[in-house]
């Protein structure tokens, strides 16, 4: 697979977090390029969540700088940042009515403004992931952890952020389903040569499949 060498899209530098008197990691750097899938890889409770958060702005660091597009994120307007950079959480939480409500909501979002949600789009990601129309009114409640996971992706999807941190994203999902997720990551890039995720998961087998490069959270303790 060819990688664009170009200057890192995401630069992150010196990174450290300890939970209580547990240090995760400590002086970490990670950088992702533009085009490239990242693999984040450790055992349980190395922090690889805590990283994606991190880098997503939505968790404390205890030190480290992260760059997006060459500034800092301390700079970036909060709300333009995480509407680039969108962290998909292994369990997403689904408090709409139906899958449908939760691919529009955000499109109400003033940072979203510029944006539309489109039934057509929505349609096309969920045949993508192997499901029918009705699912966009499936009663929210129903949805099993996977089919919230399927949620969480599209609506992410639909709003074409840069990056996408993926946390464990098929975890709950059947083989197919969760080859159905690799292509549809694949396909988003496609569309554009500058988006980039960081993937994380405990299949080795399909970190090694689908990124360019891992990074092995067992190395920066
Ligand atoms: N908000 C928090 N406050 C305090 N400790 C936390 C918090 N979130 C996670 N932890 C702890 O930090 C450690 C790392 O958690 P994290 O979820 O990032 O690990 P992980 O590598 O993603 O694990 P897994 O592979 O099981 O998902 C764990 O010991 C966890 O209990």
């Amino acid at each position: 697979m060819t990688v664009s060498l170009s200057e890192p899209v995401l630069q992150a530098r010196g990174l450290s977090r300890s939970v209580g008197e547990r240090r995760l990691w400590h002086n970490l750097d990670c950088d992702l390029y533009p085009g490239e899938r990242l693999g984040v890889v450790g055992p349980s409770g190395t922090g690889k969540s805590l990283l994606l958060r991190a880098l997503a702005g939505l968790d404390r660091l205890d030190a480290g700088s992260i760059r997006f597009q060459h500034r800092e994120l301390a700079v970036w307007h909060v709300p333009e940042y995480r509407s680039r950079v969108v962290y998909l959480p292994q369990r997403p939480a689904i408090y709409e009515t139906t899958p449908e409500d939760a691919f529009e909501l955000p499109f109400t979002f003033k940072i979203n403004r510029e944006k539309r949600y489109s039934r057509p789009n929505a349609l096309k990601w969920l045949h993508a992931l192997g499901r029918e129309a009705d699912f966009l009114h499936r009663p929210g409640i129903t949805l099993s952890g996977g089919e919230a996971q399927i949620v969480g992706l599209i609506r992410a999807l639909l709003l074409e952020p840069d990056i996408l941190l993926l946390d464990e994203p098929t975890a709950s999902l059947d083989g197919d389903t969760a080859a159905a997720v690799e292509t549809a990551v694949r396909l988003w890039q496609e569309d554009a040569a500058h988006r980039a995720c960081l993937w994380t998961s405990h299949d080795l087998h399909q970190i090694h499949r689908l990124t360019h490069r891992v990074l092995d959270l067992r190395e920066a303790v």
